[in-house]
């Protein structure tokens, strides 16, 4: 491509010099021809001026000769000014034929030679004027001049004729001469004006073509420059997607709750795909359901509260489920019938990790502007990076409870009791109030034990921990102290309501049927002791020790029994 044109180009001064040159020259003939015309012209009309002078003087010599004649044979007078008149213009045009002929020397020679013949001739004629004379002349004298005269005539008009055939022949060299230059000049500036049109109409056309071609470059440019510029932009847009995922990577790790974790992520969505809405569904543990935990954007599309796993391509397939308007794929169930279809977008993204499905990503927005390839590895990343933050949650909540919770009877352990219990006096001393502590103690285990074995005696200790857990309020710590002891922590609780409480679980326990391995388990009975504080002491340690010399009291007094430090139930 560039070859050709770089050729045109070196060939366009040369052509533009060449054709300049022709127009030039074209002009230059122009104005020659024109002067070569006025030349041809003005010799032409010399030598008709030439041919017009020998006429007008043959003229004027035979009106010499005429009026000579006519005043010789009438006698009349008026002849004789008519004679001298011709004469005279005789003699003037002999005169200026000679200058007239100035240029043609031999013409010249031809005029001067007619114009003494004249000359001699109008003497002669003069003579006849003479009437006196002629007759005093004899006859042979006269017949001798006659002669003479005769002669002179015929010379005359010899050289009259000579000269007009030498001056018509040179009459039609020059129009010859003229004619042929001119159809020169006309063919040369025919041919000049031609090759100098074509080579610009040449110049023109390739201008063109390459005003074309710049035009074509310069769109292809401008489109280059739109697209590098929109690869500026993308490039830009990936940088701060890949900033923002890295920023939301970062913020996963401290995450300390589910909700915590799906705030930011929902927030992280909205900063990444912009035009898009969504939701986020966590599994409910051991249960076929996932509920809406999340939302971001404003939503083009309704999706249930609610999902059962089978609702979902994404769930039931373990992979990501695109559809686009009407025709881009199957809608899973759980997006309404009734939202509109053409031009949205939607993406479901399974929240899967260690091979465990944790919940979904349902992401949709118009097609336009929405779930297009990039953003759907977005949200596929994040998707992943999600359910590993859930999956690490989990264990580290599942560590966290398995350290605070006593794996038998499902309750808080020792260490969680001791813990809390400081903080629960300080805040009811804070707040002056009351906070009471129980100390319960199944009666006789050992016996049960021996008599059923170990198995039933931990069977006998889940459901004492399920029958305590669901005594006592949300605010309560229900603890399994060791072996088959039990605290019970009771904030903002004085000694009545305490032992009120005790009454409860005593009667809770008694009527406890416990079925295991086939057999019937029990009844079993409780013994408890109870100290509250600030009452009874306002030291943690100290409490505990009273709660515990309550509970062997109530063993000392028989079992199956309330005993409070101050009151005995
Ligand atoms: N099955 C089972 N037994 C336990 C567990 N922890 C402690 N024990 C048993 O509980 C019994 C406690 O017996 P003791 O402390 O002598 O008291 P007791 O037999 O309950 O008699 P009193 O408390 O005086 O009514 C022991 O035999 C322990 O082995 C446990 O986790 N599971």
């Amino acid at each position: 491509m560039s070859a050709p044109s770089s050729r045109t180009r070196r060939l366009r001064i040369p052509a533009v010099v060449i054709a300049l040159v022709l127009l030039l020259g074209a002009g230059i003939a122009s104005v020659m021809g024109v002067r070569s015309f006025q030349a041809a012209n003005r010799s032409l009309e010399h030598s008709y001026r030439v041919i017009n002078l020998i006429e007008a003087t043959d003229a004027a010599v035979r009106a010499a000769e005429a009026n000579a004649r006519g005043f010789r044979n009438t006698n009349l007078i008026e002849f004789r000014p008519g004679f001298f008149e011709a004469v005279g213009r005789a003699t003037r045009l002999t005169e200026q034929l000679a200058q007239l002929t100035a240029d043609h020397p031999q013409q010249q020679a031809r005029a001067r030679t007619l114009g003494e013949a004249i000359a001699t001739h109008l003497v002669a004629l003069q003579v006849l004027l003479d009437i006196n004379a002629i007759e005093a002349t004899d006859a042979e004298v006269r017949r001798r001049n006659a002669s003479t005269n005769l002669r002179r005539v015929a010379e005359i008009n010899a050289l009259s004729q000579e000269m007009l055939a030498v001056e018509q022949m040179l009459l039609q060299k020059r129009r010859q001469r003229s004619e042929r230059e001119a159809s020169t000049l006309v063919l040369f500036i025919v041919l000049a004006m031609t090759i100098a049109l074509v080579l610009l109409g040449l110049l023109l056309a390739g201008l063109a073509r390459e005003n074309k071609r710049s035009r074509q470059l310069e769109r292809e440019a401008r489109h280059a420059v739109s697209e590098l510029q929109g690869a500026l932009v993308l490039r830009d847009t990936l940088a701060e997607q890949r900033r923002a995922q890295s920023v939301y990577a970062g913020l996963l790790q401290s995450c300390q709750s589910r909700d915590e974790l799906v705030l930011l992520t929902m927030r992280t969505m909205q900063d990444l795909v912009p035009g898009s809405s969504g939701r986020c569904y966590l599994s409910k543990s051991s249960q076929n359901f996932l509920e809406s935990a999340g939302s971001f954007g404003d939503r083009v599309i309704s999706s249930s509260d609610v999902i059962m796993h089978e609702q979902c391509w994404a769930l039931r397939r373990g992979q990501p489920h695109y559809t686009r308007g009407r025709s881009g794929g199957l809608r899973c169930a759980h997006i309404d019938d009734d939202t509109p279809v053409d031009g949205i977008s939607s993406l479901c993204v399974p929240l899967v990790a260690q091979g465990s499905s944790l919940g979904l990503l349902h992401i949709s927005g118009r097609t336009s502007d929405a779930v297009e390839d990039n953003d759907a590895g977005i949200i596929m990343s994040i998707a992943e990076q999600m359910g590993m933050a859930i999956a690490n949650l989990q264990l580290r909540e599942t560590l966290r409870l398995q350290s605070i919770r006593d794996p038998l009877t499902g309750l808080f352990n020792r260490r969680y009791l001791e813990e809390n219990l400081v903080r629960e006096m300080l805040r009811c001393e804070r707040r002056r109030l009351p906070l009471s502590l129980m100390m319960l103690d199944v009666d006789h285990f050992k016996r049960f034990n021996d008599q059923h074995g170990h198995a039933a005696g931990d069977a006998v200790l889940a459901h004492v921990g399920r029958v305590l857990q669901s005594l006592v309020r949300a605010e309560d710590l229900a603890c399994r102290y060791g072996g088959e002891e039990f605290t019970i922590v009771l904030p903002e609780t004085g000694a009545e309501a305490a032992i009120q409480r005790g009454l409860e679980i005593c009667r809770a326990m008694s009527s406890l049927t416990i079925r295991h391995m086939d057999r019937m388990l029990g009844p079993i009975t409780v013994s408890i002791g109870i100290a509250t504080a600030p009452h009874d002491s306002a030291d943690p340690g100290l409490l505990l020790e009273i709660a515990d010399a309550a509970l062997y009291r109530a063993k000392a007094e028989g079992r199956d029994r309330v005993l409070h430090t101050s009151a005995q139930a």
